[in-house]
């Protein structure tokens, strides 16, 4: 049985993992939450709805991380990339979910990750890792004549913006028409800003409510359009991902996976 550890473990997405890693028969060793958080000290089980587990959400990383096969972290880049490196000092395996990396923070989390297998991946669920691989096939087939934009969506509370997922899918696109990302993302439009330039890839992020988060990638040519959109309904399809993504990544060779890799989509 994997052995489990959740950090950011009080969270939204924390309490589902807890819940999942138990429905996927894997033991919760830990639960980690940053210090002075209110729910330290408190049965994790208890805060995430399943019941007593006996395990105390803690705030000793390096205790939680020893007594663990894994840990799943839902938290935040900087906290990630902490944890990263508490896990390849201890040899132990992680899988993070946290999104917002800047591309010098995720080069961290490669060099942090030479060591030991990791997973890093912006969206846990198989439907938007399949349509990663359907954006790629399109924007190929496409090519320069169809203008790209991607529109999501997500809950009040989200911190990041555009979200991992978003970003991701630029990222497939872009590469797919030979265009570098970072130069052709726009993520803002606002008064004279001239015509649409061909390359541009608009990035549109709307917050509210309790959105769990949508994310559409259109390609808008002359007389037609194909909007290829995901809607998640729940964080289920996260947490499972995330605990499929535990169970697999245990004793791989070291280096950064992502979830195309735990999918077997390459
Ligand atoms: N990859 C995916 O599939 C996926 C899905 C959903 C959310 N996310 C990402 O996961 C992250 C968390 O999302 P959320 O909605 O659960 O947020 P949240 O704010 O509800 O939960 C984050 C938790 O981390 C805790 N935390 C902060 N610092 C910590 C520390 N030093 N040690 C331990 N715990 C700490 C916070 O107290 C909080 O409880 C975000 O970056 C979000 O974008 C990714
Ligand atoms: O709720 C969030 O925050 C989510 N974040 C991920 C992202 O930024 O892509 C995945 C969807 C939910």
């Amino acid at each position: 049985m994997t052995k489990i550890a959740v950090c950011g473990a009080a969270g939204r997405m924390g309490q589902r993992i807890i819940v999942a890693a138990r429905e996927a028969g894997c033991t919760v060793s830990g639960a980690l939450e940053r210090p002075g958080h209110e729910m330290v000290g408190q049965d994790a089980g208890l805060i995430a709805g399943c019941g007593a587990l006996g395990i105390a959400i803690s705030d000793d990383l390096n205790a939680v991380v020893e007594g663990c096969d894994v840990l799943i972290d839902f938290t935040t880049p900087k906290v990630s990339l902490k944890n990263l490196e508490v896990c390849a000092l201890k040899k132990k395996s992680i899988v993070i979910g946290s999104t917002g990396f800047t591309p010098e923070e995720r080069a961290l989390a490669v060099e942090l990750a030479r060591d030991i297998p990791a997973v890093l991946a912006p969206n846990m669920s198989v439907g938007v890792n399949v349509c990663f691989k359907i954006l790629k096939d399109v924007a190929k087939t496409l090519g320069d004549d169809f203008d790209v934009e991607i529109v999501e969506l997500h809950h009040n509370k989200k911190k990041d913006a555009p979200s991992g997922t978003a970003v991701r899918m630029g990222e497939v696109v872009a590469e797919a028409l030979g265009r570098d990302y970072n130069k052709v993302a726009t993520y803002h439009r606002e008064g004279i800003c001239g015509e649409r330039t061909k390359e541009e890839i608009g990035m549109q992020t709307v917050r509210g409510g309790d959105i769990v988060g949508e994310h559409t990638v259109y390609f808008i040519g002359m007389g037609e359009r194909i909007e290829i959109s995901h809607r998640a309904m729940t964080r289920d399809m996260f947490s499972r991902g995330s605990v499929r993504a535990a169970q697999w990544v245990v004793g791989k060779q070291p280096g950064l996976y992502d979830m195309q890799d735990v999918l077997g989509l390459k």
